[in-house]
């Protein structure tokens, strides 16, 4: 095996070599020199054991504040603590900006403004999960306590990480894009130097090392291929072995089995909930949380410096009010109670949910995510859903040896490149270190720098968004009419089924969703449409939901295209002859979406039914249908290598956002899509419309639901699916998903058919008023002189006022047409304005 010519692959421990390789000897002559730095390097280079190394050395001169943006990373350090604590970000119900210029003030802020006062160096490790937000929020900070213009107040800062690990996690609610800290505009004025480490001393087997190496950076090499071969055979696991998995639904159902497998009485804590099932949904404390004694747990807070979000340990003992854990890494037994998760929204200052539960969670599995940072003897890695730029190099760069490591359900399609901005980082050229420290102590000028500062994301919450809703990301839009765009998917065509089943009461809710809710415009509609639907009257101050709004307005829509009478001149709905790879690619991003959108949903039942004795069946069942959903699913990268028709891949990828396949369907699957769309596109018309009415869209459901062929073709998809359902229990299960899946598909269909209806009416609507309107402007027009009044108008300026008639004259026939004049007036007129009759015309020729 080759070894890259940028890395030393040094094993010091077996050679006795001198104690820190070159890259960390310059690190560490920079940072005690007084430098801003920052160290990389991939998973096992000592940037840790560096950092250790720094801060021991500083600390008897200086005041060292070691942090890191993970609790677990920042467990690693003596006295370490989460950046987010240490600079008093808070719970995250007010934004970075406010807090830049409340820390300096309030008492609330005291230990943290005291802390950024003293400090002289700052530390911040796993610095590839700190957003350029978040960079920036904790400069301004800095400057604003320390009371120095220079970046972050002057004091050193010392970075440490590996751009090539897991990147920070986007949040929509504050504002935060996912970006990296070195996209700030203030980022190589704060840190100007770079060190990057290239001796690893984690693992000893070159061949490992070269594989995280490769994977980390995305690059998959033969040899690469080659190494994970030999690690895919099964290991003898044992208490001490982790299982990584690439998704927080994975890691929940493994621990689910794994404590279930467990001897023992099983313990249930079921959560209180208040708020959005959105947010609810994003809590790392489960909504029931399932314990034996001795079964392995992870603490999802911070409840002190030492006890971090992220640290393991066993259960010792279960009762109603508390467990008692004992946490090997601090060797401490805990007595951890219930405790309050509440997520704010940062604008409004408002809690949008709320969960009382353990902050603990099971931790026989791991997510790849939470186990950045960690050196494991043993672990079993499964990649499937693996998708994020070298996210199997970390979960591979745990491993401290190839012996106890086994990798499952690999694919070369999962190693995806990185984005271009990490290469320019590694390309960019850093300043030269000037002994005077002028280099470091750029003073911050420009106040363009200090863009939008919105509350930081608690990074423990970072694998949330692995197991995304399918309507986080682009939903499906322009579907079946290829002119037209959509942009939303409408509730079924027909009559309201609103009001019979939705208390209007119960909607009316005092929340505050936008400033436009507020307007008396929007207070005047929602009372009309509460009126229509005989609701009571919206009091003041409260305000409708936005959904709920939305949705009554559709069926505003609705309810008035339905008094549209069906007429002979509204012409067939176009069908497109030829199907373009545009018109095909939306009915593959639509399948696509329904499928995720349905497996999205069993998920969230499985979830929900994990710990539940009375949900039993439904839990299994609810796995069975992710399973399936899951066979119909292919990744991005797989279909641009299979796939038939790549030109249909388009659409999906267009419309999708970074985490590329969460949508992607088989070939096989899209031509089910394809029949499907097709027969619906034929009972989908005008005149179908006319016949059936409201009920079009029932009367479709239950013809794809009895079309046995159509049904078929979609039990044929799982043909070669290897599981373990009794064959009667796969039928039924298969059954239930065709019908899911066809419903799913029809609504979005039939939403684009409404709108192609409402447009098409009030185009032959306007057109037919159009036409009146013009007819009406020429009678009047040709009508209002009458020969006599010009006859009797002897007025000098009679020629000027009757141009019009003159024009008119002048184009002879359409005044003989509309029998407006009498051949007669004609000549008298011609005469009148001296236009020469056609004979005249003649003569003179
Ligand atoms: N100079 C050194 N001499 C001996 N051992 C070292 C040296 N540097 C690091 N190590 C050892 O190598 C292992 C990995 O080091 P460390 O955890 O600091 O790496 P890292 O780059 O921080 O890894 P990660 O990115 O995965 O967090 C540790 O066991 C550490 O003690």
């Amino acid at each position: 095996m080759k070894t890259p010519g940028e890395i030393q692959y040094i094993t010091l421990r077996n050679k006795q070599m001198t104690m820190y390789s070159p890259e960390q000897l310059e690190f560490l002559n920079l940072a005690s020199n007084g430098h801003n730095i920052i160290l990389t390097g991939q998973g096992g280079t000592g940037k840790t054991y560096a950092i250790r190394a720094i801060v021991a050395r500083l600390m008897d001169i200086k005041n060292v504040a070691v942090t890191a943006t993970t609790g677990i990373a920042a467990t690693q350090y003596t006295n370490g603590q989460t950046i987010h604590s240490w600079c008093g970000l808070g719970d995250g119900s007010i934004s970075g900006k406010e807090l830049s210029n409340l820390i300096p003030k309030e008492e609330k802020y005291l230990k943290a403004r005291m802390r950024i006062e003293k400090c002289d160096v700052l530390v911040i490790d796993e610095c590839s999960m700190l957003s350029q937000k978040m960079f920036d929020t904790i400069e301004s900070i800095c400057r604003n306590v320390k009371k120095n213009n220079a970046f972050f107040g002057g004091l050193q800062l010392i970075l440490a990480g590996d751009f090539y690990h897991l990147p920070p996690v986007p949040d929509q609610l504050n504002g935060e894009t996912g970006k990296f800290c070195f996209q700030s505009k203030a980022f190589y004025s704060s840190v100007p130097h770079h060190v990057d480490l290239k001796t690893v001393f984690r693992q000893e087997d070159n061949n490992l090392i070269q594989s995280i190496n490769a994977l980390e950076k995305g690059e998959l090499s033969d040899d690469t291929a080659q190494f994970i071969n030999t690690v895919t055979k099964d290991i003898d696991h044992n208490e001490e072995t982790v299982f990584l998995f690439a998704t927080n639904y994975k890691a929940k159902l493994h621990n689910h089995d794994q404590v279930m497998k467990m001897e023992g009485d099983l313990k249930t804590y079921k959560s209180r909930n208040e708020g959005d099932a959105y947010y609810l949904n994003r809590f790392q404390a489960p909504p029931i949380l399932g314990l034996k004694i001795s079964c392995k747990v992870m603490l999802v807070t911070n409840l002190s410096d030492h006890l971090v979000n992220g640290l393991t340990g066993r259960v010792k003992e279960l009762t109603e009010d508390h467990v008692k854990v004992h946490f090997e890494m601090v060797d401490q037994i805990v007595t951890i109670e219930r405790k309050l998760f509440v997520k704010f929204d940062p604008v409004s200052r408002r809690a949008l949910a709320k969960r009382v539960q353990f902050p603990l969670i099971l931790a026989f599995g791991l997510t790849i995510h939470k186990s950045q940072g960690m050196s494991l003897k043993s672990i079993i890695i499964d990649c499937e859903d693996a998708k994020i730029p070298g996210q199997i190099g970390v979960a591979l760069g745990r491993a401290t040896s190839s012996e106890q490591l086994q990798v499952k359900n690999f694919k070369p399609s999962l190693v995806s490149k990185h984005p271009q901005a990490i290469k320019n980082f590694y390309d960019c050229s850093f300043k030269p270190s000037c002994d005077d420290l002028s280099c470091c102590k750029a003073e911050f000028i420009s106040r363009d720098l200090e863009v939008d500062l919105f509350a930081p994301f608690d990074i423990d919450n970072i694998e949330l968004t692995e197991d995304e809703d399918p309507d986080d990301i682009t939903g499906p839009e322009n579907f079946v009419n290829e002119d037209e765009p959509s942009s939303e998917e409408l509730p079924e065509f027909g009559p309201s089924p609103f009001p019979e089943y939705i208390n209007m009461n119960t909607i009316v809710l005092d929340v505050h969703i936008n400033s436009y809710l507020k307007t008396t415009k929007n207070f005047e509609s929602c009372k009309d449409l509460l009126l229509h639907y005989n609701a009571s009257e919206l009091q003041e101050g409260q305000f409708f939901c936005t959904s709920i709004l939305f949705k009554l307005q559709y069926l505003e829509i609705e309810h008035k295209s339905s008094l549209v009478k069906f007429d002979s001149v509204i012409k067939e709905r176009t069908k497109p002859s030829k199907k373009s790879d545009v018109g095909r690619g939306n009915i593959r991003h639509i399948g696509g979406y329904c499928v995720a959108k349905l497996k999205y949903k069993y998920q969230k039942k499985v979830q929900s039914a994990l710990y539940d004795t009375n949900k039993v069946s439904q839990l299994e069942n609810a796995r069975k249908k992710v399973l399936f959903l899951s066979h119909v699913t292919v990744s991005y990268s797989d279909l641009t290598v299979s796939s038939t028709s790549t030109d249909t891949l388009k659409t999906t990828h267009r419309k999708q956002n970074i985490r590329q396949s969460l949508t992607n369907i088989s070939d096989v699957t899209f031509e089910f899509f394809e029949k499907l769309n097709e027969a619906i596109r034929n009972s989908e018309t005008f005149s179908n419309l006319h016949k059936h009415g409201e009920f079009l869209i029932e009367n479709i459901k239950s013809n794809i639901a009895n079309d046995t062929e159509l049904r078929n073709i979609w039990i044929t998809l799982f043909e070669n699916l290897e599981n373990d359902a009794d064959p009667v229990i796969e039928q039924a299960i298969l059954d239930d998903l065709f019908n899911e899946i066809c419903q799913k598909f029809i609504s979005v269909s039939a939403s684009n058919f409404r709108k192609d209806f409402i447009t098409h009416v009030k185009v032959v609507k306007s057109k037919a008023h159009r036409k009146k309107v013009l007819e009406s402007k020429e009678k009047k027009s040709t009508k209002k002189v009458l020969m006599s009044e010009i006859k009797s108008d002897k007025s000098d300026g009679k020629l000027a006022s009757h141009l019009r008639l003159k024009a008119g004259v002048l184009d002879n026939n359409k005044y003989f047409i509309d029998k407006v004049y009498t051949k007669k007036d004609i000549q008298l007129l011609r005469s009148a304005y001296e236009i020469p009759t056609l004979q005249n015309i003649r003569k003179i020729k």
